[in-house]
């Protein structure tokens, strides 16, 4: 379903992960572990396809993964429904599928309210609730549970857990414990690159994509 191979990972042109190598069959969950700026993000961001690597293959099916990154990617001005409807729009899923979100993200008493007035928990669970809508097998998430507490969290990880019972993959960048006990731990740290001295240039930044 999602196989790497010898992946090096860069931002700003500069190597942060080498020789990473994992795969993810259907059913699986692989959370990724590492000191900040150990290169998650640019990992996932590698694995979305929005930068190339620098080596390496990702064999994944096309239009297969989808990816949550830091920020929500709300509509402020539409309400929690709407924008649901959007992403159902988006990505060619039904109506049915808006309201089994909308209960699976416990978000139906919020339903009507535009997303610019949720707290930020509220606009997290509903960011998450859009992955349902993508109806792609390989979900790909950056610290998801920033911003949530306690049950909400477990209310994300039995999505995911279902999500994988569906046949479905996902590959999540966290720092805390999911209680995901179908998922395996990578730790990135002994990916990390030998990065070159790089002189205090400044040069050696990209675009500041969530
Ligand atoms: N826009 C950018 N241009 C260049 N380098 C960047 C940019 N954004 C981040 N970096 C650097 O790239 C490296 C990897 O950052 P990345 O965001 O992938 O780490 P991370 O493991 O996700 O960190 P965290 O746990 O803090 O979210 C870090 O050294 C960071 O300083």
């Amino acid at each position: 379903m999602l196989r790497v191979q010898g992946l090096c990972v860069a931002r700003g042109g500069i190597a942060v992960l080498e020789g990473v190598e994992f795969a993810l069959e259907p059913g699986q969950a692989l959370v990724l572990r590492g000191p900040n700026g150990c290169g998650k993000t640019t990992l996932l961001r590698t694995l979305a396809g929005l930068q190339p690597p620098l080596a390496g293959t990702i064999s994944v099916p096309q239009d297969s993964l989808a990816y949550a990154s830091h920020a929500d990617g709300l509509k402020p001005m539409l309400t929690v429904t709407e924008n649901l409807a959007f992403w159902a729009a988006v990505f060619g899923t039904g109506a049915a599928a808006v309201a089994a979100a909308l209960d699976r993200m416990n978000l139906a008493p919020l339903a009507a309210r535009p997303a610019q007035n949720l707290s930020a928990g509220q606009k997290r669970r509903l960011g998450l609730a859009r992955m349902l809508l993508t109806g792609r097998p390989v979900w790909a998430l950056d610290e998801p549970t920033v911003s949530l507490d306690a049950a909400s969290v477990r209310l994300f990880a039995d999505m995911v857990r279902a999500h994988l019972h569906g046949g479905g993959a996902a590959v999540i960048a966290t720092h805390i414990d999911l209680g995901l006990s179908e998922a395996t731990v990578l730790d990135l740290a002994p990916f990390r690159a030998r990065a070159p001295d790089q002189g205090g240039r400044r040069d050696a930044f990209d675009e500041a994509f969530a």
